[in-house]
């Protein structure tokens, strides 16, 4: 049935606001597999923050391998789709993918004509990733005029040498160049994306009609998992526009998450072609990093811990899996902190595996959060110095007594020179960083367990930063030039940081061996704890929002780069 039913409803605009929370509509055409077309751009608007809802102008029997057949239903049955969405749902945004049929185009121009939608994201699909053709032929120039009546649209390199009426782009700079002049010319915005040229670095740029630019840069993965990429990027990038982020923060956060998307789409395991990107890893990891499972069941260490054998095998963290020890780079002195790295492994492991730490190696880690990191890092120190010194003055023998203020001493030279390097350059108008709740947690801990507990357990308690920031830095490979954080990386290669952390391990070690089996028990207990609050530090900065967390709508005023948009 296609005729239309005469509106029965009030368009949700008239009743109370929708907060912070989009109504983005994707209109596109579908892909079984779900990682192109309508399902990429479903799933894209929920993980970019949206409520998506979806009109489907083809319907594609196609895998990750292409397309096999189509069916394209009557041009009026797309027209009463819209109409049924928007006679009754208030569109914070839009964004067309798989367009089809010159008449399909006019349909949707038709129908914009009435609804006017703040945003209007235009991806011109054309030609799948597997040389299928999406878009008529003779439908190009329709789609190349449609373009104009978006907020901005996100051609891949073909589409742009489509759209702009030039040869296929061999450089960013020249598609850049052809970008800019048909922005210039059209008064639309466009998101230049060389996912396509032979670059190690993908960047984004939002070139808008005046000239000025936006890039985002990120490491290309090495991947086939690439189905449905430039449908993802275009959605959650109309989600997060029509949420009222800037074009800045908008295309910031899209590019980032599309990345973390990308990098685990081949664990997904889905198809044997050229598989979709992960849409839900971000999801995934941020739930299950709010958890409040404890971190150390009660069973993990026995109460009384007679000999280093009791402690058993790995068994720390929140599965107690068996778990293959790995090689520790500063060798435990003996049996007791032997016992305590194996009773680790799983947490070690982890941060090794840890998506911060691969990013912050590959190069790929966001800059908000490496000067997330490194601001959160310099209050640590301080809070560290602090049960450092608590550590001193609670030790009798005068090895110990040196050894823990000088360690004390480090850390807050460490933190000066944080100040006056990495953060130096950082803007001090704005108020000083505060601790993170993850951050305060562990330094709170820190300073709890080495001025109240057993000097045994305190000395416990602070050797996972000495141990396992050695571990890291033992694994780094050696980057390229070029490399954005190569200098920091450089930092975890000090060998004084071995030399201390081995005076810290025979320190854990005599400690442990002169303690009673009680306090052996609770010190093993703030080892672990310790362990976990560094994973936990280590993976804090990925779970920060580029640009802020204020999920308000803006007004068009709010964002002057969007005027003119809605046409
Ligand atoms: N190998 C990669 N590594 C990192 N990011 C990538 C990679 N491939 C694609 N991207 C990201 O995906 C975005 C869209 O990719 P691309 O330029 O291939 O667009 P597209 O051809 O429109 O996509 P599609 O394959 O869905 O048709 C890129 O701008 C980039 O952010
Ligand atoms: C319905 C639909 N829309 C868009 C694409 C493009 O995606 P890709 O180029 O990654 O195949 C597709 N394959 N199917």
């Amino acid at each position: 049935m296609t005729s239309s039913c005469p509106t029965q409803f009030p368009p949700s605009s008239t009743l109370p606001a929708a907060a912070s929370v989009p109504r983005v509509l994707s209109i596109a055409g579908t892909d079984p597999t779900g990682g192109a077309g309508t399902a990429a751009d479903l799933k894209s608007i929920t993980a970019a923050g949206g409520y998506g809802m979806s009109v489907v102008t083809a319907l594609v029997a196609q895998n990750t391998h292409g397309v096999r057949d189509l069916h394209v239903p009557p041009a009026e049955f797309l027209a009463a789709q819209l109409r049924a969405v928007s006679d009754d749902v208030t569109l914070d945004a839009v964004k067309t993918g798989m367009l089809g049929t010159t008449e399909f185009i006019a349909t949707v121009v038709a129908w914009l004509d009435d609804v006017r939608p703040a945003i209007l994201v235009v991806d011109p699909v054309m030609i799948a990733t597997s040389g299928d053709r999406l878009l008529q032929p003779e439908a190009e120039q329709a789609m190349v005029a449609f373009c104009r009546r978006a907020t901005v649209v996100t051609p891949n390199i073909d589409e742009l040498a489509v759209l702009t009426g030039s040869p296929r782009a061999t450089t960013e700079d020249e598609a850049l160049e052809q970008a800019a002049r048909w922005s210039e010319e059209t008064g639309v915005a466009v998101v230049v994306k060389t996912g396509h040229l032979d670059t190690l670095t993908v960047t984004n740029t939002w070139l808008s009609p005046d000239g000025s630019r936006i890039a985002v840069p990120s490491t290309r993965v090495d991947t086939t998992s690439t189905h449905g990429t430039g449908c993802s990027l275009s959605s959650a990038l109309a989600t997060r526009l029509g949420r009222g982020d800037s074009p800045a923060d908008a295309l910031a956060w899209a590019t980032d998450w599309l990345h973390e998307s990308i990098t685990h789409g081949a664990a997904l395991r889905v198809g044997s072609g050229h598989g979709p990107v992960d849409h839900g890893h971000r999801a995934r990891r941020l739930q299950a990093a709010a958890s409040s499972a404890p971190w150390i069941m009660p069973d993990a260490v026995p109460h009384l811990l007679e000999t280093p054998a009791d402690l058993g095998a790995p068994q720390a963290g929140d599965h107690g899996r068996n778990v293959t020890v790995p090689a520790p780079a500063v060798a435990p002195p003996g049996p007791w902190t032997a016992a305590l790295w194996a009773a680790g492994a799983e947490i070690t492991a982890a941060i090794a595996d840890s998506d911060f730490v691969r990013a912050l190696v590959d190069g790929s880690l966001p800059q908000h959060a490496f000067a997330f990191y490194l601001a959160q890092d310099a209050l640590y120190l301080n809070g560290y110095a602090r049960a450092l010194a608590a550590l001193a003055a609670r030790s009798t023998d005068p090895d110990a007594q040196v050894y823990w203020s000088q360690a004390a001493t480090g850390a807050l030279t460490e933190e000066a020179e944080l100040h006056r390097g990495w953060l130096g350059s950082a803007d001090h108008t704005g108020a000083p960083p505060a601790p993170s709740p993850v951050t305060a947690a562990y330094t709170t801990f820190l300073l709890a367990t080495a001025l109240g507990e057993d000097r045994a357990v305190g000395v416990a308690a602070v050797l996972p930063c000495f141990w396992l920031y050695a571990q890291v830095g033992a694994a780094l490979p050696a980057v390229p030039a070029g490399h954005p954080y190569s200098a920091w990386l450089d930092t975890y290669r000090d060998p004084g940081f071995v030399t201390a952390t081995e005076q810290a391990l025979a320190q854990l070690e005599s400690e442990m061996a002169a303690a009673s089996p009680a306090v052996r028990a609770a010190a093993a207990r703030a080892f672990l704890t310790a362990c976990r609050h560094e994973l936990e530090f280590f993976d804090q900065a990925l779970r920060l929002e580029p640009g802020g967390g204020a999920a308000l709508l803006a007004t068009e005023t709010d964002r002057p780069e969007l005027a003119g948009s809605a046409r």
